[in-house]
């Protein structure tokens, strides 16, 4: 079976997915965490792997960068491929004072600049929001391993690069973090009836201009994706 963007048999994707934005991150997961990794789709280097994690089947795939991309991506694994849980596993920006850079950021809803939920939604503003569940297995988690995190509202924004005043903004309505994806997925997801969650480790710091190197960003994350895995597997 296949989709436009997915070439892969029915029952090759796990009901419990990660999705970084970056393919090679899911490969470095699945190569690092998964037992008998399986390359399950490779169309335009978007991988997507299969294996075990704690004997349980859990997949792995990027999702590219920003909405468009990511929620075609989503889309397509759970209308198309039986994915139930689909949780991005992504960098951010800070943009609160609290948070430090390297700091995992769990997100309650994602506030936008996308047209592309309100375009869906008749036209209105959907409010969206991560799974309770999930959000609750992530941070129950979190406190079993004495990792702190921060739980609150993100920003997934179109653009990368932004004007300074949407810092300050971010920051007064008490914002943790910008990325690109989990507005839209989040509501891909309701759409769908899944389950979706965004777990961020913060790769630069807006207020303080600090960032980290690339080879972090794709390698660099070991405590987010163990936090993840181990939340969603028993
Ligand atoms: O590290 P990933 O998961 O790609 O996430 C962040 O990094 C990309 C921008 O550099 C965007 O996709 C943003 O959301
Ligand atoms: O979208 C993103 C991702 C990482 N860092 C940012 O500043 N923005």
């Amino acid at each position: 079976m296949s989709t436009p963007h997915i070439s892969a048999a029915s029952g090759d994707f796990a009901e419990i997915c990660l999705f970084p934005g970056d393919p090679l991150r899911a490969k470095y997961i699945a190569e690092t965490f998964f037992g008998q990794p399986r390359l399950v789709t490779a169309v335009r280097n978007m991988l997507g792997y299969t294996g075990t994690y704690r004997q349980q089947p859990v997949s792995v795939m990027g999702s590219g960068m920003g909405i468009p991309s990511c929620s075609l991506y989503a889309t397509e694994l759970i209308r198309d491929f039986g994915v139930r849980k689909l949780v991005r596993v992504g960098t951010c920006g800070a943009v609160a004072g609290h948070v430090q850079l390297r700091d995992i950021i769990i997100s309650q809803a994602a506030s936008t600049d996308s047209s592309f939920n309100r375009n869906k939604f008749g036209g209105f503003d959907l409010a969206a929001i991560s799974d309770f569940g999930l959000l609750q297995q992530v941070v129950a988690e979190a406190a079993k391993r004495d990792q702190a995190v921060h739980v609150g509202n993100i920003f997934s924004t179109d653009r990368f690069y932004n004007e300074p005043q949407l810092t300050v903004l971010l920051q007064r309505f008490g914002i943790l973090g910008i990325e690109m994806e989990a507005a839209g997925l989040f509501s891909v997801a309701a759409e769908y009836g899944a389950k979706a969650l965004a777990v961020l480790s913060v790769a630069d710091h807006l207020l303080q201009d600090t960032h980290l190197d690339v080879a972090t960003r794709e390698t660099g994350f070991n405590d987010m994706i163990e936090l993840t895995l181990n939340a969603l597997t028993t």
